[in-house]
């Protein structure tokens, strides 16, 4: 399918020099596993999740505006740890798009990386998802989010869920996605995302999983579901970065949480909160104690359409 060009408006603001359109921007929402139980290692390498998915209101930023070829500038606080190249998920996500619907031009993208990188919070599957979500709307190619999710995944397990960017119950390695009643609930709720700095990778972490089936995700009120549920990728994020054993202790000794746990493959912990009050109070505590920790105080996604 071709997309059709973008529309007059912003041809002619691009060649006015005005880059940034507000039509032209989607936010790489921080995604949290809220439980994550790894069941078998796969005979590709890769291993069956079954895990329960959410967003947060907050992410990276990502601006676009039409051009004939796909460039990328990266800016934000954690641009420095990340490379603006070929293999940025950013361009690799456009290129698949652009290859994939044979759209003739290109995007100016500009990524403002807020989120600290291979931190367990998708920052990267989320950066590719929101450049699918933008471009899909620039290059008017209209394709359902089902269908980016389809195109996604060759790129990264989480991107299709970060596609959606709202809960969601995933499987398989994380592809199978699956809206369930009672997961409304979780809209609006107070979290603190907490990083003590230090990137983890997630290949590393697989492997450092004992092999060991500790059963499947509850089924049922998404709230009891992820607090009756595991991170089972915590032992083993742990072991190779003894902070995160720091992080959920600071966290878990908070006021007014509902749960605390490790997100992804670490090194970000989240506490879910009763109220926005302990959650702001539990990150003025945190930032004044721990000099060198991120801190984010954000709220879980409600639905929405791409
Ligand atoms: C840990 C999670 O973030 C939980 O949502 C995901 O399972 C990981 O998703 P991701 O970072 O998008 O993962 P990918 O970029 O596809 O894979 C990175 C590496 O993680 C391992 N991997 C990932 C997903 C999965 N279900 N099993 C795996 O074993 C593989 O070694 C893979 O080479
Ligand atoms: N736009 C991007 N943002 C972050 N990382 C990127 C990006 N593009 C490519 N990468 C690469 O992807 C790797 C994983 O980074 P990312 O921040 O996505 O990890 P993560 O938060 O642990 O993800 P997940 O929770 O999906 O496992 C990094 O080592 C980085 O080099």
């Amino acid at each position: 399918m071709r997309g059709r060009p973008p529309p007059r408006a912003s041809r002619n603001r691009e060649r006015a020099g005005v880059t940034a359109d507000a039509r032209w921007s989607e936010t790489g929402f921080a995604k949290i596993n809220l439980a994550l139980h790894v069941r078998r290692r796969r005979d590709d390498g890769y291993h069956d999740i079954e895990t329960l998915f959410a967003f947060c209101d907050d992410g990276d930023v990502l601006q676009a505006a039409p051009a004939d070829a796909v460039t990328l500038s990266l800016t934000g606080p954690f641009a420095a740890g990340l490379d603006g190249g070929g293999d940025n998920l950013v361009l690799r996500a456009a290129q698949a798009l652009k290859d994939a619907s044979g759209y003739v031009g290109g995007a100016a993208l500009t990524l403002d990386k807020r989120l600290p990188v291979a931190s367990g919070i998708g920052g990267g599957s989320a950066d590719a998802a929101a450049t699918l979500r933008l471009l899909n709307r620039m290059w008017r190619l209209d394709w359902p989010a089902a269908r980016l999710a389809e195109l996604a995944l060759p790129l990264g397990a989480d991107i299709p869920a970060c596609v959606h960017s709202h809960a969601l119950r995933g499987e398989g390695i994380g592809e199978k996605l699956r809206r369930d009643p009672g997961m409304d609930a979780l809209a609006g709720v107070p979290v603190l995302l907490v990083n003590p700095l230090i990137g983890v990778s997630t290949a590393d972490v697989f492997r450092g999983w004992d092999r060991r089936d500790r059963g499947p995700l509850a089924t049922g009120d998404a709230l009891f579901v992820a607090a009756s549920g595991r991170n089972d990728l915590m032992p083993p994020a742990r072991a190779q970065v003894p902070e995160i054993a720091q992080v959920l202790e600071t966290l878990g000794a908070c006021a007014g949480t509902a749960l605390v746990r490790m997100s992804g493959s670490g090194a970000t912990c989240f506490a879910l909160f009763e109220d926005k009050i302990w959650r702001d109070r539990a990150e003025a505590h945190i930032c004044a104690a721990q000099d060198g920790w991120w801190t984010l105080a954000t709220k879980l996604r409600a639905e929405s359409g791409v």
